[in-house]
């Protein structure tokens, strides 16, 4: 069972920008998970009972020890873990059932940026970029030849990351954060209802970290798309998420708002011994 965090107090924060999801009301859940459980083929439970819904405009944490399950909960989130669940649903789709051209829809829709950036080392950052829209740009994406608008459309969204004059340069020839931008921009690409981020900044130094932080703060804030990102480092969590779930051993322990991760929740999610590597990261 869940238990939320008692709130402390703390200084008023500073005002902030409604976001897209305030300004939407209460907008339906993109991501709506509930009691998902991930059992592996050796038979190892990885995630237990886990219930989170996810909004339009919001950035949520996922926190806790490494093996915790964060990353087992993004690919449950994609079809990519055997789960079982009373619901498990990404845009309307319910993936406890959706297999061939469904799940290839989904994951289609579904942004994911990783540690490691995962780009084509020697193509540019721009063909990087629209291989995120190879779902819709059909044969001639597949064969390299990118229609106009989508060429467009990449080179728009190098520009947004900050990476228009970068666009023709090898990906393998960027830096970490560079790179990190364009793996956005190839998610931005896909015109995606969801982004998942699995330990995007763990690669990163820590002004790097937050400079894409930022950026995935402020997709998710002003066009709305939901982030879900795992961090080991508790600070970052509170300057860059809106609210926070914490995983132990597979099971949601602590929650709550950005606000709430006080020094009491970092210890009770990681241990009065972790507190400080988990606190300042490495
Ligand atoms: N394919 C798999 N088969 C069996 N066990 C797995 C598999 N993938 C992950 N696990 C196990 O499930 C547990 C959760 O792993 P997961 O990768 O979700 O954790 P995590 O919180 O993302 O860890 P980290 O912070 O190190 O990335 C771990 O004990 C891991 O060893």
């Amino acid at each position: 069972m869940s238990r939320r965090v008692p709130s402390t107090p703390r200084p008023a924060p500073a005002p902030r920008l409604r976001t897209a999801a305030e300004d939407l009301g209460v907008a339906p859940a993109v991501l709506v998970a509930k009691n998902v459980s991930v059992t592996y083929e050796d038979g190892h439970t990885a995630l237990k009972d886990l219930t989170l819904d996810v909004r339009p405009g919001e950035v949520v944490a996922l926190l806790g020890h490494s093996g915790s399950g964060k990353s087992t909960f993004m690919k449950a989130a994609t079809g990519l873990a055997p789960v079982s669940a009373t619901q498990l649903t990404v845009g309307g789709i319910d993936l406890t059932t959706a297999s061939g051209r469904t799940l290839r829809t989904v994951r289609s829709r579904v942004g994911y940026v990783f540690q490691h950036f995962n780009l084509v080392p020697q193509l540019s950052a721009l063909t990087n970029v629209l291989t995120g829209g190879l779902h819709d740009a059909g044969a001639l994406g597949t064969a390299g030849l990118f229609p106009r608008a989508q060429r467009e459309r990449a080179l728009a969204l190098l520009e947004r990351v900050g990476l228009a004059d970068k666009a023709k340069q090898r990906a393998d020839s960027l830096s970490g954060g560079q790179q990190q931008r364009v793996a956005i921009a190839r998610a931005l690409m896909q015109r995606p209802q969801l982004i998942l981020a699995d330990e995007p900044v763990a690669s990163l130094d820590p002004r790097l970290a937050g400079s894409v932080l930022s950026l995935l703060r402020q997709i998710a804030h002003e066009d709305g798309i939901p982030v879900v990102v795992s961090l080991h480092v508790v600070e970052l969590a509170r300057r860059y998420a809106d609210r926070f779930v914490a995983l132990d051993a597979g099971r949601a322990t602590v929650r709550g708002g950005a606000d709430d991760l006080t020094d009491d929740a970092v210890s009770s999610i990681y241990g009065p011994d972790m507190y400080s590597e988990a606190h300042h990261g490495n």
